[in-house]
């Protein structure tokens, strides 16, 4: 009988201590945010969040209203709604709010590579030096290059030579988009053993294509991956394609390349004067593929496609496209080679800018998560100060609390061209409750963890749109059709994307 009573008593204590462990007991305290762990331990709210996390933050500001505390798969996440508090958490010290430990998580899991200790700030430097200013001015003439090779080179001017092209939309512009970046960062095939240079243009034309083929698979696979969700067959598939990656873009296969970027380079360097081994160097390669190239391709596809389905916003972009032409002294005309757009040329587009920018707002869905280190409180914008608890992640989703507020952007469904931009040409501020707002788009993220390849991505993408639009005729294979839905399963992972493609057609203008 003792022996039962003792084994009883063991079955309860680790029982409980089971349940502590899942956070069953885990209760709201004083000046804390409302507290929700939904009804399955431990995973809480994991299976809807993962579902549609945009909707779950919709029901759940509905519930509790602008700060809340949820269960996510082991992690209590307090999620703030209210955008004059953003200030406060991008600001709040790197001992309290931490950006680092989600993301080495993440990073991991996702890419294979180990961030070293103490790197962030160095790393975001050299960034800077490579993505701003005179680095990015010759990053600007490798993409120019790279998109004039491929997007011109099957082309030929004339007029029995102009015919239609149909492809689908979301594949051409992420396509092209992602080589020319990735040839401008990873640099291009030496000349030096080959024949001439157009065999070493060949083989970048095709290289770059099968690398492609394989970051689409991966894509595809990246939302499943990151919530470490993906049945056992897509595993392997994960698992090939991450050896695929690191061994194409080894730092042994660079040291064979040309023109490879200062960024590529000297965040290498860093890598190597830190210790980190060389299959280690080549996983960070493969993480940067992912940061820079994951994210433009979408964005400029949603950027057509929002100009093509608005006839206004094509005709004012176009005009202005031509206008900045004219004003260079570089009119299309028949026969005239692809357009060389300089860095001077992309900042006199003000209306272009701000399609730009509408297009962000409309697709552009980061979660921006900070791990909690030491208890802090934040004041809302009515006074109301909270508790945040040390061991908690906050996170902001401002897609939802920012971006599609109709306070803040009214309509915010519909895409208005003009949205961001002055008769002027000068920026517009945006307000809510009266009060002027610092953080009213944020496809970028903020504070320390801000993307630093924003005004290069700009560039990117403003380059490619800027020789579509003055070289080619363009229009829907079906005028009618709708927008296409965006992929719900991917809110948190940057750019959204469409749950289908779409046809379009284009041919030289002259
Ligand atoms: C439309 C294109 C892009 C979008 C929407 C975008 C968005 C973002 C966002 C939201 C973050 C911050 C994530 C966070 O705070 O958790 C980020 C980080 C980052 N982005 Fe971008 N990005 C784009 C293009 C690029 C490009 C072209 C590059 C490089 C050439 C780049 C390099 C990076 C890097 C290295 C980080 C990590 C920064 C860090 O860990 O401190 N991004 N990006």
């Amino acid at each position: 009988m003792e022996l039962w009573a003792a084994l009883l008593c063991a079955l309860v204590a680790s029982l409980l201590g089971g349940l502590y462990l899942l956070g069953a007991f885990r209760s709201r305290r004083p000046n804390e945010p409302p507290l929700d762990k939904g009804v399955i331990p431990w995973l809480g709210y994991l299976l809807d969040f993962r579902k549609n996390s945009s909707e779950f933050l919709k029901k759940m500001r509905r519930k509790h209203g602008d700060i809340f505390t949820v269960l996510i798969g082991g992690y209590y996440f307090t999620f703030v709604m209210d955008p004059f508090c953003f200030g406060a958490i991008m600001k709040e010290s790197r001992s309290k709010l931490d950006f680092r430990s989600f993301a080495s998580k993440l990073v991991l899991q996702v890419f294979g590579y180990k961030p070293i200790q103490a790197s962030q700030s160095t790393m975001h430097a050299l960034s800077m030096k490579h993505l701003t200013g005179d680095g990015l001015s010759l990053l600007t003439k490798a993409t120019m290059g790279n998109l004039q090779k491929l997007m011109f080179s099957k082309v030929s001017s004339g007029e029995e030579k102009r015919p239609w092209q149909e492809d689908n939309l979301f594949h051409y512009c992420y396509n092209i988009v992602f080589r020319a970046g990735y040839l401008a960062l990873y640099g291009t095939e030496s000349h030096r053993g080959v024949d001439n240079e157009e065999e070493a243009n060949e083989r970048d034309l095709v290289n770059s294509n099968q690398l492609f083929n394989e970051f689409r698979k991966y894509d595809r696979l990246f939302p499943c991956l990151a919530y470490a969700m993906l049945p056992p067959k897509d595993k392997l598939e994960a698992e090939r394609l991450k050896r695929f990656f690191w061994s194409t873009l080894s730092v042994r296969r660079s040291c064979q390349k040309d023109n490879v970027s200062g960024w590529i380079r000297d965040q290498d360097q860093f890598l190597v004067e830190n210790g980190v081994p060389e299959y280690m160097r080549d996983r960070f390669r493969f993480m940067l593929l992912w940061a820079s190239q994951g994210n433009t391709g979408p964005t400029a596809f949603w950027l057509l496609l929002y100009l093509m389905k608005h006839p206004d916003a094509m005709r004012a972009v176009k005009e202005e496209v031509e206008k900045v032409l004219r004003e260079n002294s570089h009119e299309v005309m028949a026969g005239s080679p692809p357009t060389d757009i300089t860095k001077d040329m992309l900042n006199q587009t003000p209306l272009l800018d701000s399609a730009l920018e509408e297009t962000l707002r409309l697709v552009a869905a980061p979660l921006l998560v900070r791990a909690i280190l030491q208890e802090m409180s934040l004041e809302m914008s009515n006074g109301t100060e909270y508790v945040l608890r040390q061991g908690d992640r906050v996170a902001l989703f401002p897609h939802l609390s920012v971006q599609m507020d109709p306070e803040i952007h009214p309509e915010p469904h519909k895409f208005k061209y003009d949205r961001f931009v002055n008769p002027d040409g000068t920026k517009k501020d945006f307000y809510k409750d009266g009060k002027r707002l610092k953080y009213f788009n944020m496809p970028w993220g903020a504070g320390v963890s801000i993307c630093p390849g924003r005004f290069f991505a700009t560039t990117e993408i403003k380059l490619f749109v800027f020789l579509m639009l003055a070289h080619h005729d363009l229009e829907l294979v079906d005028g009618k059709e709708e927008i296409p839905a965006i992929d719900v399963s991917r809110w948190g992972f940057g750019t959204m994307q469409p749950v289908h493609d779409v046809r379009f057609r284009y041919r030289r203008r002259f």
